[in-house]
């Protein structure tokens, strides 16, 4: 591997402590980072070198998968940290970054392959990206590579502008857009489940498939982020990145080769697909929540008002929940739910996937009374299984009937060790240069299109009952009625 310099603008930041740092040292106790490494964390505290590798060593006690390891690696890896004090609004920044790059170069005697993680507010990712093509810091396609975190543009309008002036000053393969979903093994397992197994293609579509579902809740609240989820609220927040990206790879059509462009081009098909919603229907179609003051297993939760940092008279989303249609031959006339909120009964990423009933006239009456038809459910996190359910004679003298699952378990089947965060695998496909768990600029905007009605619906029309769920619940009662309405209720995991 090329030597290698990582540059984490933000590097004193939450992300970088609770992901990003985690994640680089379990890539380098598994080897898989260059052997000629630098990673540096930038940002304005008044750091040095060794208090700030005393910070991140405490991180990766706390929040890596593997805090065991730190005693035997961590000696190693800290000679790879760096600290560099600088203002990025600021070309001295710039400077500095070009001497290191060419000193590091020098001792290296090669080329190094720079990575610039924007782990900073997103208004300020547009300032680096202007001076880093200034001062050619990220001028060589082949080896310079910037990664964006979300959010990604406010809206369709801030996304596109962002876009354009990425696209002016760099090359597209140069632009990791990250969605850390992606990155997640379960998620990435949805596309071999559906295109390295025969049993699964012949019937996934409408002819068999009722409706699919896709639940992603939270038990925790807004934590420390009050200021950022006051411009974004649960539809920018996870439905626009997150979610979508689920449903694509639910219902995106089998890729011809793995290359990260034909993936991305099938999930822009799936994004281009879905029905824009009408103003006038977006009420019959999206349910919003804000959850208010209440208890959680035995623990005072304030309302999302009364957080730090939130207007007490906020009108901010925490729950959203959206029928959609996806308008494909595949896909004519299933409905796709979906719904995501924070202060939730469980912590559940969950897709289902209900089939038809199969026809039970051959049967005795009687089994009619246990009939339930098959359902298919991928449980991305914190559960991961994928679970089929299906109908079986009960043990004994008559033709009973009761639904039983069969379980792939990812605890069971994979060593716990080799199942690495989500930020992990993207870390490393960005190192490696490969893009296709990352967004292109044009399934960004696809994206913000899907959501954009609603976002104007519900912006020109104030809320008048917030807040109207309470923590531990899962969410507010206009949420069932949106499913309810067509004869289904939102599906959640039955204990493992
Ligand atoms: N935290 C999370 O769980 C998630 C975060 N994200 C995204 O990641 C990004 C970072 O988030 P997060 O870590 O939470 O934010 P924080 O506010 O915790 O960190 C911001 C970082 O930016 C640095 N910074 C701010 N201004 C400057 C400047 N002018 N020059 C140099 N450094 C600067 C700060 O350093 P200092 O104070 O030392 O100057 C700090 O390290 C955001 O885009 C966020 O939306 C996305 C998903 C989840
Ligand atoms: O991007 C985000 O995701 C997290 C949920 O991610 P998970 O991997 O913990 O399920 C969410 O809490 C956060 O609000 C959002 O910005």
């Amino acid at each position: 591997m090329s030597p290698t310099i990582i540059y984490i603008f933000g590097g004193t930041g939450d992300l970088a402590h609770r992901k990003l740092i985690p994640a680089l040292f379990n890539l380098f106790v598994d080897g898989y980072l260059p052997e000629k490494l630098l990673i540096v964390g930038i940002g304005r505290s008044e750091l040095g070198d060794t208090a700030y590798r005393e910070q991140l060593r405490k991180s990766v006690k706390q929040f890596s998968r593997r805090p065991e390891l730190l005693r035997q690696h961590w000696k190693r890896f800290l000679g790879h940290l760096r600290f560099s004090r600088q203002d990025l609004s600021q070309d001295k920044a710039y400077k500095e970054m070009s001497a290191q790059v060419a000193a590091f170069e020098k001792q290296q005697k090669e080329p190094a392959q720079v990575v610039f993680y924007m782990s900073v507010a997103p208004q300020l990712a547009p300032v680096i990206a202007k001076k880093l093509y200034r001062h050619k810091l990220c001028s060589d396609p082949a080896r310079h590579r910037m990664v964006f975190e979300k959010p990604f543009g406010h809206d369709l309008e801030s996304a596109r502008a962002l876009n354009e002036l990425l696209r002016k000053l760099f090359a597209e393969e140069q632009i990791y857009r990250i969605d850390h979903f992606l990155g997640k093994e379960t998620v990435q397992n949805i596309l071999a489940l559906r295109f390295a197994n025969a049993l699964f293609e012949p019937i996934w579509n409408g002819n068999y498939i009722d409706y699919v579902q896709i639940t992603a809740a939270e038990t925790v609240a807004i934590e420390n982020r009050g200021s950022y989820y006051e411009s974004s609220g649960a539809l920018r927040d996870m439905v626009q990145n997150h979610v979508l990206q689920m449903l694509c790879m639910i219902a995106m059509e089998a890729p011809i080769s793995f290359e990260a462009d034909e993936i991305r081009n099938k999930k822009l098909d799936v994004l281009q697909a879905i029905r824009r919603l009408q103003p006038e229907d977006v009420h019959q179609h999206a349910v919003r929540g804000q959850y208010g003051p209440g208890w959680m297993k035995g623990k005072k939760v304030p309302g999302y008002r009364a957080e730090k940092n939130v207007d007490p008279g906020s009108n901010v989303e925490t729950f959203a929940a959206l029928k959609l249609y996806v308008d494909t031959w595949r896909w004519k006339d299933v409905p796709f739910y979906v719904r995501t909120g924070k202060t939730m009964a469980e912590k559940e990423t969950l897709i289902t996937i209900q089939f038809k009933p199969a026809p039970d006239y051959a049967f005795p009456q009687e089994a009619a009374q246990t009939w339930r038809p098959n359902r298919l459910s991928i449980a991305i996190a914190p559960q991961m299984d994928i679970r089929l359910r299906f109908q079986a004679k009960q043990a004994g003298p008559h033709m009973v009937l009761r639904p039983v699952d069969m379980v792939f378990s990812y605890a069971e089947k994979n060593e716990e060790d080799r199942q690495p965060e989500a930020y992990e695998t993207l870390l490393q496909d960005v190192i490696e240069g490969d893009a296709t768990l990352f967004m292109r600029a044009d399934q960004v905007e696809a994206a913000w299109k899907v959501i954009a009605p609603v976002m104007e619906a519900w912006a020109a029309r104030p809320p008048v009952d917030f807040p109207n769920y309470a923590p531990g619940s899962w969410g507010p009662e206009d949420a069932e009625g949106l499913i309810a309405r067509d004869g289904f209720n939102w599906v959640t995991l039955p204990e493992s």
